[in-house]
């Protein structure tokens, strides 16, 4: 199987063209291919697929088989995978995913796309839709006791749930502690990825996330869109801002006009190969 291996902001994917759509067995495949130890190694699996309603169809399979509805670094490197290897002629692409139709914009300097700016869409803020257990409408400053803490966060689906907390320092906050018992709590009945944050400046703020089905990552684009969503709702944060993240910054704009969160980041190649399984991935 021809692969390459993507990052958007070391948030990497190993990504895949399949003209037949995803192989049955994907979940095992997802986690046999993402082990660093045994396999590529990448935070997740992607498939670019054909489309009939948009230029290409994404999937996102997380490093435990799960399926993603959203990713907002892998959509930034399927549309520079698309535009560099499969077709050069647009510079707005339409790529379809679980959420929706997600338009995107290019930046293209010799040929080469350096920048994507993504529709990521309007955030979801009722509580049933995130899917969150409040008594809220919407999830805005919940109380959640884990162990020997008590945060406050508040939840939003950028088509996959988030909870978003802001701590006085995220870059030394004990993520690997609290992010996996925040990610399977019962409060989200479809996990949730967590997102440790501390705002600078209005227009600034540092995150680290702590993703569902991976882990820590380096960076979440999903998670960067409901940082300041969760924030600006507050006031904590402009509706325009760059988030800071361990793999590099992204800049962030919730426009009023439409609703919509706005994304724009790099995407990049690692390397290519073939992937001969050398062991059997058994079917579910
Ligand atoms: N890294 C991504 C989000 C990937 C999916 C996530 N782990 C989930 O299960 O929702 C991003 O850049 O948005």
């Amino acid at each position: 199987m021809r692969f390459t291996k993507m990052h958007g902001l070391s948030n990497d994917f190993v990504v895949v063209v399949d003209r037949e759509g995803v192989p049955g067995n994907i979940a095992q495949l997802a986690v046999a291919i993402c082990n660093r130890h045994t396999g590529i190694g990448a935070d997740g699996l992607v498939y670019i697929l054909p489309s009939e309603v948009a230029d290409c169809q994404m999937r996102i399979f997380n490093g435990d088989g799960s399926e993603s509805e959203q990713c907002g670094n892998a959509i930034r490197c399927v549309a520079k995978y698309f535009y560099e290897r499969i077709s050069s002629g647009k510079a707005e692409l339409k790529i379809e995913t679980k959420r929706a139709v997600q338009s995107v914009w290019l930046t293209v300097k010799e040929g080469k796309v350096t920048q994507v700016r993504v529709d990521m869409g309007q955030p979801i803020l009722e509580a049933s839709h995130v899917p969150v257990i409040s008594t809220q409408s919407i999830a805005q400053d919940e109380q959640l006791v884990v162990q020997d803490r008590e945060f406050v966060y508040s939840a939003v689906s950028m088509g996959n749930p988030h909870a978003v907390i802001e701590v006085e320092n995220a870059l030394e906050f004990p993520l690997h502690q609290y992010g996996p018992l925040i990610e399977n709590h019962p409060h989200f009945p479809n996990r949730t990825n967590v997102e440790f944050i501390t705002v600078h400046q209005p227009n600034s703020v540092t995150m680290r996330v702590w993703e569902r089905g991976v882990g820590e990552t380096q960076a979440c684009g999903s998670g960067a869109c409901a940082t300041v969503v969760a924030s600006a709702r507050k006031g904590r944060l402009d509706r325009k801002a760059t988030v800071h993240l361990k793999g590099g910054d992204l800049l962030i704009e919730w426009r009023v006009e439409d609703d919509h969160v706005y994304m724009t980041g790099p995407a990049a190649y690692s390397f290519d190969g073939d992937w001969e399984l050398l062991r059997p991935v058994h079917l579910a």
